[in-house]
C-alpha cells in the first residue's frame, strides 16, 4: 500500500499535558479512513496537528512523500489537504458565494475556480439556490453543506472531516454521509473523525481506535464493527 498520508509516531503537548502518544496512521489515496475514540481522546488534536494548526513535539507527517510536520496551515492546504473543521465554520454575514469563492484559495484552485463552484453546485443544488443569502441565514444541515462546498474549493486530494454529522437531524446525518461516500468514489481520500461509530465505520475501508492520545486498535472497517472492545465501548452493544 503506498500511503498518500502517513502518520508516524507524532506526540503533541498542550503545556505540560499529552494529547497524542506516539501516533501512527496511514491512509491510501482512495481510502476512507475512520478514527474512533471517546471525547477527549484526541481525535481533533489529531487532526488540527495535520493540519499545521498545532505543532507535533516529535514524529513526522508526511504527505504524498512531504514531511509537512510543523508546516503553516496555508502550506497544508497549498500541499492538497482539506479540512472540513467541527461546528460548521461559515462566515455568517458574507453570502453563500463569497463563502465558497474563499475557499478557493491555493493557486492551483483559483485557476479551477469556475469549474469547481459549477461541481459544488450540481453537488448541493440548495447551495446554488441560495447563492447571494448570507450564510448565518441557512439552516445547520445547509451549513454543513457550505462547509464542505468551501473545502473542496480548495481542489484538495485528502479531506479531514471533524464531525460532520454534530447537532444535525438523522436526515441530513444521512444525507452528509451519503456525500462523504460520493466525493470518495469521485477520487477523493478521507479521512473521517465521527460520534457516529456505526455509521463511520460503516463506510470506512479502515478505521483506528484512538484512546487517551494513543492508537490501541486499527483494522477494517467491518473488522472494527464486529470487535468486542468497538461494540462495547462504542456502540453500547
Ligand atoms: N487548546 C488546548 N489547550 C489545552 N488542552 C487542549 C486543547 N485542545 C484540546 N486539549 C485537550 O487535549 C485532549 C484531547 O482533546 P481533543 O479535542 O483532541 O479530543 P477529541 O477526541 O477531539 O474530543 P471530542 O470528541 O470531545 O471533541 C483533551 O484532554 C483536551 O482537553
Amino acid at each position: 500500500m503506498s500511503a498518500l498520508l502517513a502518520v508516524d509516531k507524532v506526540d503533541l503537548f498542550y503545556g505540560d499535558a499529552q494529547a497524542l502518544d506516539g501516533v501512527s496512521l496511514e491512509i491510501a489515496t482512495g481510502e476512507i479512513v475512520a478514527i474512533v475514540g471517546a471525547n477527549g481522546a484526541g481525535k481533533s488534536s489529531l487532526i488540527r496537528t495535520i493540519h499545521g494548526i498545532e505543532k507535533p513535539a516529535h514524529g513526522s507527517i508526511r504527505f504524498d512523500s512531504t514531511d509537512i510536520a510543523g508546516w503553516p496551515s496555508f502550506r497544508v492546504c497549498e500541499a492538497g489537504i482539506g479540512h472540513v473543521a467541527e461546528g460548521r465554520q461559515v462566515f455568517p454575514n458574507l453570502s453563500v458565494l463569497e463563502n465558497l469563492e474563499m475557499g478557493a484559495t491555493p493557486k492551483r484552485a483559483r485557476a479551477l475556480e469556475k469549474q469547481t463552484l459549477e461541481r459544488v453546485f450540481t453537488l448541493f443544488p440548495r447551495l446554488s439556490e441560495r447563492r447571494r443569502q448570507a450564510a448565518g441565514t441557512l439552516s445547520g444541515g445547509e451549513q454543513q453543506m457550505l462547509a464542505i462546498g468551501r473545502c473542496l474549493m480548495g481542489q484538495p486530494r485528502l479531506i479531514m472531516f471533524d464531525e460532520p454529522s454534530l447537532g444535525l437531524a438523522p436526515t441530513i446525518v444521512q444525507e452528509v454521509f451519503r456525500i462523504v461516500r460520493r466525493l470518495n468514489e469521485e477520487g477523493l481520500t478521507i479521512l473521517l473523525v465521527e460520534q457516529n461509530v456505526m455509521a463511520s465505520l460503516k463506510i470506512a475501508h479502515r478505521g483506528y481506535v484512538l484512546e487517551n492520545g494513543r492508537i490501541e486498535l486499527s483494522g477494517s472497517g467491518h473488522d472494527l464493527l464486529n470487535d468486542d472492545r468497538v461494540r462495547q465501548a462504542y456502540l453500547g452493544l
